[in-house]
């Protein structure tokens, strides 16, 4: 049983220290709504705000919205990745996590070693784990890079080892950023079958993105961000209407 339980939820980030005062005024007076002070007195981004939601078991939800709304922060703040200053949020299931290729992986290692090392972490045996690079290897297509250390890859290469090895896991929550389905032709023709079957599989999915055509292909239900809050949040048709980008 797989829960993203969200309740008044708050992200910040801090820009500016005490110094820089007259920029921090002409900051202030020029974006009051998402620019503020904190009680130390630094300017902060209201990233999130006052977020308040439940995704259960079996929703596939979309978020959406413009630039800067705060959807890839919403992921990252469920995938554990910030601390909410607000509010609190309670994940119940296995996190899969796709919004930053590389993330949690060690340059250093081998694309090999890196499937081995994050099978260990996840409590699977070493003959598991390396089988399971057997199976990501033979679907990622890195061939003999496979074999080097991950520092000498290109953004295409770890997009495809990170989607072979997220996928490969099938995590009971799968977070997503769209630009994982931005890869070459030929390699998301057999990532979006791979996907097909994980959504299915996968308990809860949930996708950042600006193509509607996604949101109506793969989603159950959308939560419309703007400026860090929650405009909108209900089955795709609602939250969407005749909308096809934005
Ligand atoms: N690490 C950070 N430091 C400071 N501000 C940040 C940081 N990450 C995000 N922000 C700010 O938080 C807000 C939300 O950004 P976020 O990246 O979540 O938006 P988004 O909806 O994913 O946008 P996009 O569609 O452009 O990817 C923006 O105002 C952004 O400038």
């Amino acid at each position: 049983m797989a829960l993203v339980d969200v309740a008044g939820l708050a992200i910040e980030f801090p820009l500016y220290h005490h110094n820089a005062r007259s920029l921090k005024q002409r900051i202030l007076a020029s974006s009051p709504l998402r620019l503020k002070k904190d009680e130390d007195n630094r300017i902060v981004v209201a990233a999130l705000r006052d977020l308040t939601f439940r995704i259960g078991n079996g929703e596939r939800v979309a978020l959406v919205g413009p630039n800067g709304a705060g959807k890839t922060t919403l992921l990252r703040t469920i995938a554990g990745v910030y601390e909410p200053v607000a509010g609190t949020l309670r994940v119940e299931g296995e996190i899969g996590s796709l919004i930053d290729p590389a993330a949690g992986m060690d340059p250093l290692l081998t694309g090999r070693e890196n499937v081995v090392l994050r099978a260990l972490y996840r409590g699977l045996t070493e003959a598991d784990g390396r089988a399971l690079a057997d199976e990501v290897a033979g679907f990622a297509g890195l061939g003999e890079f496979f074999e080097v250390p991950i520092r000498g890859y290109s953004a295409g290469m770890s997009v495809r080892l990170s989607f072979a090895m997220a996928t490969a896991m099938t995590p009971s929550i799968l977070l997503m950023d769209e630009w994982f389905l931005a890869g070459d032709s030929d390699f998301m023709k057999k990532a979006e079958t791979r996907l097909s079957k994980l959504v299915t599989d996968a308990e809860i999915l949930i996708i950042a993105t600006h193509d509607m055509s996604i949101v109506r292909k793969w989603c159950t239900r959308a939560i419309r961000l703007e400026g860090g809050r929650i405009l909108a949040d209900g089955t795709v048709d609602e939250v969407l209407g005749a909308e096809t980008v934005t």
